[in-house]
């Protein structure tokens, strides 16, 4: 299953197909293969979601530089509505991996990013400081990759009902989840039908820097990351 059907057309069909390599090396690394067989490190899974909280709290930062971008108010719902999703239903998916866990979400919070969480958030700020165009490419690769990573799992393997974290996959892999990704992507075809050969570059450049950042993001929880210096 590939993120976008040849037969596929517009810019984020084009985006989905250049990079189909990294949703697949998204895929396959050990973080997610792990949530898929359900023998993940319960550590491994805290360092995320202490990370991924705030990264989403970035995220609906990031929507707000939309929300000062939006030429009329169809954009202002767009990210009026996308950022109360965030809010009221994205911690659904966190507590299924605190239970998981056997931790509290209130004991999976920290006060610090790890450095590559803060990469990642970084490259979003600056993207939100181009364009709407160059925002939303650097967006899109959040949803879109689980979205297609969820319906992937849920539709070729079929996870059991007791998989223990059959709630965050199926929560990924719902129609709601997957109309973010819709939705989103709609949008950002709209833009570069209007965008120059310049913006569309400089979209498709932000949208294949954050498919390596959400690659990295499950190898910095793989590898607990922190700000350590390294010895010697
Ligand atoms: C890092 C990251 N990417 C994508 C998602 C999906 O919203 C998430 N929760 N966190």
């Amino acid at each position: 299953m590939t993120a976008a059907a040849t037969t596929d057309t517009g810019f984020t069909a084009e985006l989905g197909r250049a990079n189909a390599g990294l949703f697949d090396a998204f895929y396959e690394h050990p973080f997610l293969a792990g949530m898929r067989d359900g023998t993940l490190a319960k550590e491994k899974v805290l360092h995320y979601v202490g990370q991924d909280h705030q990264y989403l709290s970035a995220y609906i930062r990031c929507y707000g530089l939309g929300m000062a971008m939006s030429p009329d108010r169809r954009w202002m719902r767009h990210f009026h509505d996308s950022a109360a999703f965030i809010l009221d239903d994205e911690t659904h998916p966190h507590h299924v991996l605190c239970d998981y866990a056997g931790t509290s979400y209130e004991d999976a919070q920290v006060d610090r990013l790890a450095p590559t969480a803060q990469a990642y958030i970084d490259h979003m700020m600056a993207a939100g400081r181009d364009s709407l165009g160059v925002l939303l490419a650097a967006l899109l690769p959040c949803p879109w990759t689980y979205t297609w990573a969820a319906d992937r799992f849920v539709t070729e393997e079929r996870p059991p009902a007791d998989h223990p974290l059959l709630g965050w996959w199926e929560f990924y892999a719902t129609r709601d989840t997957q109309g973010v990704t819709h939705k989103l992507r709609g949008l950002l075809d709209s833009l570069a039908e209007d965008a120059g050969a310049g913006e569309r570059a400089r979209m498709a450049r932000a949208f294949e820097d954050s498919c390596h950042h959400e690659i990295r993001f499950w190898q910095m929880a793989w590898s607990l990351e922190t700000w350590t210096a390294p010895d010697g």
